[in-house]
């Protein structure tokens, strides 16, 4: 804003208190009589203006076609009202801010013939009209008026005041925006010098006859009037400013059906242009009408650049929607009214254009001249302070980013600790379990083998299919809760399951074996697990997937629990079989489960060597999980299985070489596991070559990269339903081991925890039908629902993060988006070490709960590295091969030279 003299100053400041901030356009609807045609086909007029602002469809044939009757706008005007009564009681008040210095717009939007160069012929003239009598009784200031105006007619911008034809450029101007090159510009002398420029312009428009128009305009024009003030006592003066805005009013050519309007030839071909440009139109007010958010795409016609101010930009707008009453046009009124609607919700934002008189400009320049120069001369400090603002602003959407990311990682914990909290409560139960229930149980265990045996047989002659990943991990990791005093309560089916494990190992089985989970480790302690979890939040980017409530539904007969089955992004309903369900239950698994987890630990670990995601097949990818005998999963980790059997010959210590990490000292003298259990430890492909992210690697074009995404958001949806498996799968674990263990039963504490179970989720286990057996489905399901919840808010903070992402995309260059890989590579190659300290505990170690610590180690660094991986995926988009426009390169340079 210029300097501006005293008074004048604190008037423009109040105009500018009130216009300066949002205001939604503007939006009117008319409703012309019926025409002596439309009555002479015996037309009915179907709509009805009920009241000043509502329009109703009254048709009894078509109201129950289910689409709306009724519509709301600002102002709707009846056929019988005059154009007059269009512009004082709705546009008057927006046109006739150009006065104070502020752009207003006026269209007309509606389908051929249905009154808009007759509605916009009108609103202009009373417009000017009363402009002049603004002029008039504002003798103070002086005013300069001019006129323009242009036609848009087959994509082709053309000037009216102007004889010759030849298309006119568009072109950009950092300032102005777009601008119309030699478009020619009337200072209006008075009112009659401007009805003769109208007139002008009705010659020169192009109109064509239709069969529904005699007259149909067949181009949008555009009619510009520009208006200049300033108040008089400052005239050249060196304070003087003036204010400068535009009134556009626009008659937009109508849309049309070519087999309604019977249109051929010249006529079809300007059809198809004028529905195009009116489709761009429409597509950008439908993106308006949602907010600024993303691109707006502004520059897919020419109409809606040269209107790109009026729309949503600096400019006060409204917009009249003409309509035909008659019923052969309803459909196109329909559109008509969509498109108002749609327009109603678009915010404009105009301001008081203040300009600065030449010779305040020429001070106001030298001003900076100097400046500049001085900065020149002695490089401040200060200098980079454009380019510090701007990285610091990127510092906050990232820190923002990592702030739903530590939510996440919180919300996450609070579903951890409720498990914990049941399995705590569970804890109770096995101090009360008798023998008798305990050999009921185990009677019914049998039961449950015979009955599931058949689903079962392909896990048993192939236990390695059994794999259940990330899940049956964390089954472990949880588990581990419940032991942290040093009980020595002795864990039978555990024990044996270790035995069980080693023996299919073919490694020794630790004598020390027990099914005490304590968290003591001498490498890791808790505190930095939590610590390592806190780090994860801060790099993982993880894509959550669609839930569906109304699939995860309960099936009280069945007593199953809804599970996610992890198809097609949705956490889908409980698809077991009866047999999948008794396959299930908790004595059932005990046993086969633990023994399943182990395998499944060493097989996470090796297949974290390899770059699983980018070898997961289509089939491996919708490979179903049932065949375990377990929770019907889909898309599993068959994958992984694969990558191990491929790798497994190659001893660690070769492997290790492959890594360019560089060992530890700890790590160089490790000699690795018995044979069986060593895998080529091959670098982790996340494209981190020395701890950083290539950008070639992460270079994609659209095609592949649309392709690889949504396999990795498939596998995301794996990993997370393995989770929830895991969850559950864990809560049985440690249902069947107090089973199992059967200690001393106490019935009232049976019947208190049934009692909460009750009060929980409103079903009795002890009404189950097996009776000795508590239901803790429902208890499963309470945990579900919990999850439920967890995975709806992470659906939300996973839109919110892909919205980020695109804004990043968009906003970053290419060079800062590899400093970002950078900076993300050191994190993921920073958990890889950890990863490799976590397999070689493992690996060397014969000690229990060393190898359970670092089962909750690599189930964090499963999940972290998943993210890790959709983290890259998400930015790998953003490599897609493209003209850098100036903007971008501007900011290649300058970050160059920053960083
Ligand atoms: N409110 C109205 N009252 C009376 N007559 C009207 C009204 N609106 C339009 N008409 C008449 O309807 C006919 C078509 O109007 P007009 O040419 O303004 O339609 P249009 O929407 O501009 O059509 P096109 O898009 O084909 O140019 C004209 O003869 C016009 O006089």
């Amino acid at each position: 804003m210029g300097a501006i003299g005293g008074e004048e100053l604190a008037r423009w400041e109040k105009v500018q208190g009130m216009s300066g901030r949002e205001e939604k356009i503007l939006v009117l609807v008319r409703l012309r009589p019926l025409s002596e045609k439309e009555i002479a086909r015996n037309e009915v007029s179907d709509w009805e203006c009920i009241n000043e602002s509502t329009i109703l469809f009254r048709n009894s044939l078509q109201e129950r076609s289910g689409l709306p009757t009724a519509y709301s706008f600002d102002r709707v005007f009846r056929g019988d009202c005059s154009t007059r009564e269009v512009y004082e009681q709705g546009t008057k008040g927006i046109a006739l801010s150009v006065v104070n210095g502020i752009n207003s717009s006026i269209f007309a939007y509606g389908q051929t013939s249905s009154g808009k160069t007759y509605t916009m012929i009108g609103i202009t003239e009373y417009t000017v009209a009363d402009i002049y009598d603004y002029i008039q009784r504002h003798e103070e200031r002086a005013f300069v008026l001019k006129f323009s105006a242009m036609e848009i007619y087959n994509e082709h911008v053309r000037d009216l005041l102007s004889a010759d034809s030849t298309p006119l450029r568009l072109l950009d101007d950092p300032e102005k925006g777009t601008i119309v090159e030699k478009l020619t510009e009337e200072v209006l002398r008075d009112w009659n010098h401007l009805k003769q420029l109208l007139s002008i312009c009705e010659a020169q428009r192009q109109v064509g006859e239709t069969s529904l128009n005699e007259t149909s305009s067949r181009s949008h024009q555009i009619i510009r009037l520009t208006i200049e003030s300033s108040a008089r006592e400052f005239l050249g003066k060196d304070n003087s400013t003036t204010l400068a805005a535009s009134v556009n009013f626009v008659d937009l050519a109508g849309s049309e059906r070519a087999s309604q309007a019977l249109s051929a030839g010249a006529r079809l071909k300007e059809g198809c242009h004028i529905n195009r440009s009116l489709l761009t139109l429409g597509t950008v007010i439908r993106k308006l009408s949602k907010g600024r958010h993303g691109h707006v795409n502004y520059r897919d016609s020419k109409l809606t650049r040269i209107l790109q101010p009026c729309l949503g930009g600096n400019a006060r707008t409204a917009i009249i929607c003409t309509l035909s009453p008659a019923r052969s046009h309803v459909e196109q009124s329909r559109n008509t009214l969509l498109f108002a609607s749609c327009a109603k919700e678009v915010n404009t934002n105009a301001q008081v254009n203040v300009v600065m008189s030449d010779k305040a400009l020429v001070k106001h320049l030298q001003k900076e001249l100097a400046r500049l120069e001085s900065e020149l001369r002695a490089p401040a400090p200060t200098s980079n302070s454009e380019y510090t603002a701007l990285l610091r602003k990127k510092d906050l959407q990232i820190e923002k980013m990592e702030k739903e990311i530590r939510e996440l990682t919180k919300q996450h914990d609070l579903a951890q600790s409720r498990v914990e909290d049941l399995l705590r409560m569970l804890g109770n139960v096995e101090a009360s379990k008798g023998l008798e229930e305990n050999g009921s149980s185990l009677k019914w265990q049998e039961d449950v083998e015979d009955e599931y045996s058949e689903s079962e047989s392909v896990s048993r002659a192939d236990p390695q299919s059994q794999a259940m990943g990330v899940g049956k991990l964390n089954a472990i990791q949880y588990a581990d809760s419940e032991g942290e005093s040093n009980d020595e309560v002795p864990n039978m089916q555990i024990q044996r399951n270790f035995e069980d494990h080693s023996a299919f190992n073919g490694t020794s089985s630790p004598s020390s074996v027990r099914g005490k989970f304590v968290r003591s480790n001498p490498y890791w302690s808790q505190h930095e697990l939590a610590q390592d979890s806190g780090d994860e939040s801060d790099d993982m980017c993880k894509e959550v997937q669609c839930i569906e409530m109304g699939d995860v539904n309960m099936d009280r007969n069945s007593k199953s629990p809804a599970v996610p089955s992890g198809e097609n992004g949705r956490i889908g309903s409980v698809t077991r079989s009866s047999n999948e369900d008794l396959a299930e239950t908790p004595a059932g698994l005990s046993h086969g489960a633990l023994e399943q987890k182990f395998r499944d630990l060493r097989k996470a670990v090796d297949s974290l060597n390899s770059p699983f995601p980018d070898e997961l097949s289509p089939q491996d990818m919708t490979a179903d999980m049932s065949s375990s005998g377990s929770l019907k999963l889909t898309r599993s980790w068959s994958a992984r299985e694969k990558i191990i059997t491929d790798s497994s010959s190659p001893s660690f210590e070769k492997s290790v070489l492959h890594d360019e990490t560089p060992p530890t000292g700890f790590e160089k003298d490790f000699p690795g596991r018995p044979e069986v259990t060593r895998k080529k430890w091959s670098p982790l492909d996340y494209n981190v070559h020395g701890g950083i992210l290539s950008k070639n690697d992460s270079l994609s074009s659209i095609g592949t990269a649309s392709v690889k995404n949504s396999a990795h958001e498939d596998e995301d949806i794996t990993s997370l339903h393995t989770f929830v498996a895991g969850l559950q799968e864990m809560a049985k674990l440690q249902c069947g081991k107090q089973l199992v263990d059967g200690q001393d039963q106490e019935p009232g504490t049976v019947a208190d925890i049934s009692g909460k179970i009750v009060k929980d989720v409103g079903v009795n286990p002890m009404e189950d039908e097996m009776e000795n057996t508590p239901d803790w489905s429902s208890e499963f399901q309470r945990l579900q629902r919990a999850l439920i919840e967890l995975w709806q808010s992470c659906n939300a903070l996973h839109r919110e993060r892909v919205k980020l992402s695109k804004l990043m995309q968009k906003r970053f260059s290419e060079e800062e988006r590899t400093k970002l890989y950078e900076k993300w590579g050191i994190a993921l190659n920073s958990k890889r070490r950890k990863l490799q300290l976590a397999y070689k505990l493992w690996s060397e170690s014969n000690n229990t709960n060393h190898i359970i610590e670092s089962a909750t180690i690599v189930a964090k660094l499963i999940r972290f590295l998943e993210q890790g991986n959709a983290l890259k995926e998400m930015f790998g988009l953003s490599f897609t091969p493209q003209r850098p426009s100036r903007r971008t390169l501007s900011w290649k340079n300058s970050m160059s030279s920053l960083l």
